[in-house]
Parts: structure tokens; sequence; C-alpha cells
């Protein structure tokens, strides 16, 4: 196996990277996978002050900018174990281990090797660029793997349901246990993801020192800024048992989500495109984000009806990667938002309106396009 060393800025080193100066690989846009198997994405060559990092990498992948095409689709495919030369299914998803996103991944390829990203075009890219062979992404779709999701209330050893006064998670997993949470007068703090929240008070009381030091040194990780200064022992995480096994945490109280029949459902992503037709009614799916700001999803919708493209599904998510952001004294979500039309990306009309979408969208992927069912019609 190849040993690649990267430079990443300051801000992209988490505890546990070693770090060095070096000038022996000097590409700025990769995606670089961890000795411990997870992918990170890494664009910079140097921190704020000019100082620069590097982290011994196992295999760098070069991501291509500026391409003049539109993103590649990715189709949702059929579940297999194993890929055509017999090897293990290599699955990315976003989150941490533990995550749901993992279990997902294990439950539809039951010999896979997940593999955590620390993004989510991160996982996207992962799968175009050969990391890996497919990605896993929750959505309320009709497609795809369901995962019956148990949401339990975790906190360190010793720290009682009295105590809390803060519990962190994935906006998701907070909404969906709205009113248990509310009942316990816990203040919600979004994270990236349910198995990151756990991890975070796991560290907390582990590396503290550790985090300090790190947070004086890089003086950039307003994150562990956070967590260092406020203390976690009056804060929980919603998260799986499983996470609570991993990151060493205690069960506060299980099943804390306010339907029993909690499902999430999640597409598998392949890097083999469906080859769409024009003689057939085909339906495409799409997820891209937005920049804030009044009328921008108008806008964006509007790229689909100024070509006369009817929309049958249109659904948000907050994004992990900037869950909350402050302003003007309010918090509020940007969100990834998941729309299904009506044609195919073999139809010109398609192709424009996704290029008109992109002039303005800050994440744009094709899922796929699939031929409707005309019998259900
Ligand atoms: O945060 C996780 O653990 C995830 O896998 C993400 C996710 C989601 O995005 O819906 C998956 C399942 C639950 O609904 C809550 C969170």
């Amino acid at each position: 196996m190849t040993v690649h060393t990267v430079r990443l800025p300051a801000t992209q080193l988490h505890g546990g990277t070693s770090r060095s100066l070096s000038s022996s690989c000097r590409n700025p846009n990769a995606i670089i996978r961890f000795s411990s198997g997870s992918l990170k994405r890494c664009r910079f060559i140097s921190n704020e002050h000019g100082k620069e990092n590097s982290v011994r990498a196992l295999e760098v992948k070069k991501i291509q900018e500026d391409s003049p095409l539109l993103p590649k689709p990715l189709s949702s495919n059929q579940l297999a174990e194993t890929i055509s030369n017999g090897s293990r299914v290599r699955v990315a998803y976003q989150g941490v281990r533990g995550a749901y996103s993992e279990s997902a991944a294990e439950k539809a390829y039951p010999n896979c090797e997940a593999v955590p990203c620390d993004e989510f075009d991160t996982a996207f890219e992962a799968v175009e660029r050969w990391l890996v062979d497919r990605a896993v992404l929750p959505i309320e779709n009709s497609l795809g793997v369901k995962l019956a999701v148990r949401h339990c209330l975790l906190a360190n050893h010793g720290v009682s349901l009295e105590d809390l006064k803060r519990v962190l998670s994935h906006p998701q997993a907070l909404a969906q246990c709205e009113n248990t949470l509310t009942r316990l007068g816990l203040v919600r703090e979004a994270v990236a993801d349910t198995a990151g929240a756990a991890k975070v008070s796991f560290m907390f009381f582990k590396y503290m020192i550790l985090y300090f030091i790190s947070f004086i040194e890089l003086n950039g990780l307003n994150f562990w800024q956070q967590i260092a200064f406020e203390g976690l022992s009056d804060a929980a995480a919603v998260a799986s048992a499983e996470a609570a096994t991993i990151y060493g945490l205690s069960i506060v109280v299980e099943d804390i989500q306010d339907d029993s029949d909690n499902v999430t459902r999640f597409l598998m992503l392949a890097r083999e495109p469906i080859i769409p037709g024009t003689n057939r009614l085909f339906k495409t799916s799409i997820v891209f984000s937005l920049e804030e700001g009044p009328g921008m999803l108008f806008k964006a919708l509007a790229v689909f009806a100024l070509r006369q493209i009817n929309l049958t599904k249109i659904e948000s998510r907050p994004l992990r990667k900037h869950p909350l952001r402050a302003s003007g004294g309010l918090k509020y979500f940007d969100y990834l938002f998941y729309v299904d039309f009506e044609a195919s990306m073999a139809d010109e009309v398609a192709q424009n309106a996704l290029r008109h979408l992109e002039e303005f969208a800050t994440f744009l992927r094709v899922l796929g396009s699939y031929p409707v069912d005309t019998t259900m019609l």
C-alpha cells in the first residue's frame, strides 16, 4: 500500500493525526484515506496563519475542478454483497462509527466494509472516484433500504437525567424525539451526526486536556472550544445503543423517539448509471443545496417551472456540515433539497434546467433517472 503525505490546513486536523512540515505532496484537491479507514477531503495547502501541516494518508485521489460537464448521475442500485471481482463491497456513509447510516450500509450489504466520511459530498465523490463501490444516503423515499431507528439518550457514566440541561444530535434525530426532549426541558444542539454527538461526549472526558491543548495550538476549532469550555456533565446525546457501546457511554433512557415505528429510508448509490432513453416516461432524482436568502428556493424551482417540467417530490433535510448558524440572534438550518422531476437526463430540457440550477446551487448531484412504472399511473 502506498503511503502519501498530504498537506492539510490546521482546521482539518483532529486528535490522533500526526503533524509535521512536509513538501512531498502539493496536491491541494484530493480525497484522502486515513489509516483508520475514514475519508476526508483535502482542499487547501496552508492554514490562515500560513502554517503548513501534513498527515500520512493511505490513498490520495485527485479531485478534478471546474469540470464543464453536469455532475455525473449516480444510480440507486440493486443490492449485492459482492462486486464483480468477488471482493467485499466498500460502502461510504456520512458520519462516524455508530451512525445509523453505518447500520443501513451493513443492513443492505451484510458483509460490507463501511467507510466513514466527514461530509456528504465526500461520500458521493468517493463513489465517483472509485475509492468505494457504493454510498448510502438517508432519505424519505419509496426506494431503498428501511432501517428501524431506535434512539437512546446517552450520557457519561454517573450523569443522571436530573443533571441534564442540553442534548446534542443530528437535527433529524432531535426532531424525531421532539416530544420527549420538550418534556425533559432539554436545550437542543445540532451536530453532524448522532454518533458524532456521542463521540464528542466521550472524548471530552477522555481527552479534555488534549483538546484544550489542540485548541490553543490550532486556534480555529470553535467546535472544540465550545465543548471544552462549556463542559458536558450536563449534556446528553441522542444516538443508538451501538454508539453507547462504541464510545463507552451509559444509556439514560431507551426508545425516546416519538413514533414507536420510527423508520428512516436510505438510498444505496452506485457508480453505474441506468442509461435513460427518451422513448419511455422517465423520472429523475436530484439533490442540491443553496445559499441562504429570501427567494432562493423559489428561484431553484423556477428552473423547472420555466421549462414546463413537472415536479413529483420535494423534500428538505438539514445540511449536516453547518447544521446551525447564528444570524441576528436567530439560529437556522441550511438544507439539502431532494427533488424528483418528470424527465430523463437524456432530455435536453432536463439538461438545460440542471445547467441553470448549477449556476447558483452550492452543491448539485443527479441521483439517477428511472423509468416510471406506467402500470401505477
Ligand atoms: O446521524 C446519523 O446517525 C445518521 O445516520 C443520519 C440520520 C438521518 O440523516 O436521518 C439517519 C437516521 C436517523 O433518522 C437520524 C439521522
